[in-house]
């Protein structure tokens, strides 16, 4: 596992943008497994500027999204679809018919869940999968006591989550109380893994998550189990980890 620390939200973003970046360039149909959230926006903004200047191109990129609210529509401003369109493919050469969303408003979940996960299969595989973490140590939506060897499924999120993401909502009770979401184990079959962290408020949950025994109480301590995990981290996320004397690369 690498662990990079960066002065600051700005740095954090623009590093995770080089790691992205590379990928692309190495692999340019690679299989991109994206996040919502707060904490990647920069790290999009950092890409579309680098796409804008012509350094990059999505042209022949694939890429499958983490989650999606249970209930609202690919239009609504709060859905995930709305958020990768608004911060990213909208801005890029990705085309349309390769970007991925769970549907939020499928019929039949369970059906949407096994099509999801035969779509990731049937992509070859994750190359890299971006991740943010909760303050619970949620990945995805996979809240503490999930079972790690759940593929893509319905999830009934804590009121924690609910909590933390009441912000981008009019109020708290807008916030959906299900998701669709991948499972801890198309996570951990993706071959590079790159999670980014940002703030004080994550310092917990990230030595938690990194020092702490692996246990499905924090979902993102399964992270120390595979091969080639990087870390991206603001110094103030990262600081119990160097508190802890775990080596970090500046
Ligand atoms: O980056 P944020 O906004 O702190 O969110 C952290 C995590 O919470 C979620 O937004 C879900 O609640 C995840 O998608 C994300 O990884």
């Amino acid at each position: 596992m690498r662990i990079y620390q960066s002065e600051d939200y700005q740095a954090m973003s623009r590093r995770a943008a080089n790691i992205i970046s590379a990928q692309v360039i190495y692999k340019p149909d690679c299989v991109l497994g994206l996040a919502t959230g707060g904490t990647p926006v920069g790290t999009y903004r950092q890409l579309v500027e680098w796409y804008k200047k012509g350094d990059l191109s999505f042209a022949e990129v694939r890429s499958v999204n983490l989650d999606e609210y249970v209930g609202l529509s690919p239009h609504h401003e709060q859905s995930y679809r709305y958020f990768m369109q608004d911060n990213l493919f909208d801005h890029i050469d990705i085309k349309p018919e390769n970007t991925h969303v769970l549907n939020g408003l499928a019929k039949n979940p369970e059906a949407e869940c096994a099509a999801y996960n035969k779509l990731i299969q049937d992509l070859g595989g994750i190359d890299l999968q971006l991740l943010g973490m909760g303050h619970n140590g949620h990945i995805a939506f996979n809240e503490p006591g999930d079972d790690f060897g759940l593929e893509t499924h319905l999830v009934t999120l804590t009121d924690r989550t609910i909590d933390a993401n009441t912000r981008f909502f009019d109020n708290r009770d807008e916030v959906p109380r299900h998701a669709l979401s991948m499972g801890i184990k198309n996570i951990m079959h993706a071959r590079r893994i790159l999670m980014v962290v940002s703030g004080e408020d994550k310092a917990e949950a990230v030595y938690n998550a990194f020092v702490g025994p692996v246990t499905t109480d924090v979902p993102a301590s399964i992270l120390q189990l595979h091969p080639d995990v990087t870390l991206v981290g603001d110094k103030a996320a990262l600081s119990k980890l160097v508190e802890a004397g775990v080596p970090v690369c500046g």
